[in-house]
């Protein structure tokens, strides 16, 4: 979760002055320990009146709130810390322990934003604990993410890496902007799974969802400061959130149009594998369920699927090349593996992916250093409760710094250290079983699309490397590759990977 700088700016200019004078008054309030009047808070840094530790946690040093977030817990010592972020009250779970505890909690605070995207029906991420969410969870982990689902869509996928492959073949010795082709190959494959073959207007709702992304990203003033009208006018994201819910949704009426024209023309004797879509208006025409499902349900899913599932797969793949760039000896290691088991082969199938092991360490290695929900999706307390021996009232966010945690040395030796053979001799794993590694969170709210994003993933990044050398342009050396990361709704990289392909195992004329 980012926080944005903007909006923070004018948040800590318009509180500055009554934080001032408040501050002699309230001195004593702001112990290190504070207290939520008779229970015992976690540890939290001193703080101002009225803005809390915002000045803290959003500082312009750092936008990466992840890290300021680990800073602070460090300085305090603290494995769950209270943070008092404006009006909103929040914990901090940056150990092992103290994120199974929190990840008990199965509610989501709800933004401004979520609200006025979702107005016409919920979707998947944002909706509010209780009977719409456990219905809408279970279609989505049995029927539209479960592991047959995802199997079923694995021509879309081989198709998509193999274009992919072709695009950048014909670039060859020009520099390619892996960043740009991975992102594409990633959000086609999805569009194709979600509403069958490709959408005319995928440009536009890939900026489209970029935006809804920009709205969602981090707290606005409405949220931080929810009691006070003139936070939202100066810098709420109610009204660009709901622009955006108008242009997201007039996409898909023209998406669910062009599904509906495609079906009427397809020899209905012929069966054909379904789409998302198709899935969702099955069940919706059966009714039998518990909460009716709405239309508006309907493309709030496939909205939400989206921006969960695509923006992550394509983040976490660029940073698994950016790291094979940086460490030579483990690129080769993985290509060799490739290679000798595909022994020639005219491209990566589905097929090949179980005998290919380094290649899935590397991924695991990748979601280690570079988890790309660095603070997963925020959780809430929703009644007053006891963490780890505190008091926490009802209505607290809760965090989960798994990029601290993931770089812990009390769990990882050479904790910075890309290391893909870690995971060799140790069985930790991220399904949600091993706290001291959840790059997809876990409990009640685990993300559902672990299989999805995993083959997604696999068979992009198997195929750049079988098909591909590849090379650092200009001279920069491994060690001077940009890591520096950025802040949208998940991290990514600051800077688009360019990189020089040399061309190893061609594709055969039929396979492109
Ligand atoms: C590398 C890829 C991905 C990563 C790292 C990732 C990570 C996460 C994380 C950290 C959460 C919050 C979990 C929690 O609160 O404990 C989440 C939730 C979610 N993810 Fe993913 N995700 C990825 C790919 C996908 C894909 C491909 C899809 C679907 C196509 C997806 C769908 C969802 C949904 C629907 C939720 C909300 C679940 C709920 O609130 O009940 N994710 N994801």
């Amino acid at each position: 979760m980012a926080m944005d700088m903007e909006q923070v700016a004018a948040a800590l200019c318009l509180c500055i002055f009554l934080a001032l004078t408040l501050l002699l008054h309230n001195r004593n309030k702001n112990k290190q320990s504070g207290n939520n009047g008779g229970g015992r808070l976690p540890p939290s840094p001193w703080r101002l009146p009225v803005i809390g530790n915002l000045h803290q946690v959003m500082t312009t040093r750092s936008p990466l709130v992840h890290r300021t977030m680990a800073d602070l817990a460090r300085r305090l010592d603290a494995p769950l810390m209270h943070l008092q972020l404006g009006e909103v009250p929040v914990i901090v779970a940056s150990s092992a322990a103290a994120a199974r505890e929190v990840l008990n909690f199965a509610a989501r605070p709800r933004s401004a934003a979520a609200r006025a995207l979702r107005c016409d029906g919920e979707g998947a991420v944002f909706l509010p604990y209780g009977a719409t969410w456990r219905q809408l969870r279970r279609v989505c982990v049995v029927e539209l993410l479960g592991a047959r689902r995802v199997r079923s869509f694995r021509p879309v996928r081989e198709e998509e890496a193999r274009r992919l492959v072709a695009a950048t073949a014909g670039e060859e010795a020009a520099v390619v902007n892996v960043s740009e082709r991975i992102a594409a190959a990633v959000a086609d494959a999805t569009v194709r799974v979600m509403v069958g073959e490709r959408f005319e207007r995928r440009e536009e709702l890939m900026k489209e969802l970029g935006e809804t992304v920009k709205v969602l990203a981090g707290f606005s003033l409405d949220d931080l400061f929810p009691s006070w009208r003139l936070a939202g006018v100066l810098g709420g994201m109610t009204r660009p959130a709901e622009a955006n819910h108008r242009n997201t949704y007039e996409l898909m009426d023209c998406a669910f149009r062009q599904h509906q024209e495609r079906k009427a023309s397809i020899d209905s004797s012929v069966t054909k594998e379904e789409d998302i879509l198709d899935v969702l208006l099955r069940m919706q025409k059966e009714g039998g369920l518990e909460v009716p499902l709405t239309t508006g349900n309907i493309k709030a899913i496939i909205l939400d699927l989206f921006s969960a599932g695509t923006e992550t797969s394509a983040n976490t793949l660029q940073w698994a090349m950016a790291e094979l760039m940086r460490n030579p000896q483990v690129m080769k290691k993985a290509q060799a593996e490739i290679r000798s088991n595909l022994a020639g082969k005219p491209s990566v199938t589905e097929d090949d992916l179980p005998g290919l092991y380094y290649l899935k360490l590397v991924i695991k290695e990748t979601l280690r250093l570079h988890p790309v929900s660095p603070l997963l999706v925020p959780r809430e307390c929703r009644q007053t409760c006891s963490v780890m021996g505190y008091d926490v009232p009802k209505g607290t966010t809760a965090l989960v710094n798994v990029w601290m945690i993931n770089r812990d040395p009390e769990y990882w030796e050479d904790a910075k250290t890309f290391k893909p053979e870690r995971f060799e001799t140790c069985a930790v794993d991220f399904r949600g079983n091993d706290f001291e590694f959840i790059p997809f969170g876990a409990g009640r709210r685990i993300c559902p699309g672990i299989a999805f994003a995993m083959a997604n993933m696999e068979i992009v990044l198997a195929s750049l490397l079988y098909h591909f050398d590849w090379e650092l342009p200009d001279g920069v050396s491994p060690s001077e590759l940009d890591m520096t990361e950025e802040m949208g709704l998940s991290v990514r990289r600051k800077k688009d990977l360019y990189l020089r392909p040399t061309l190893r195992e061609p594709l055969q004329a039929n396979e492109k």
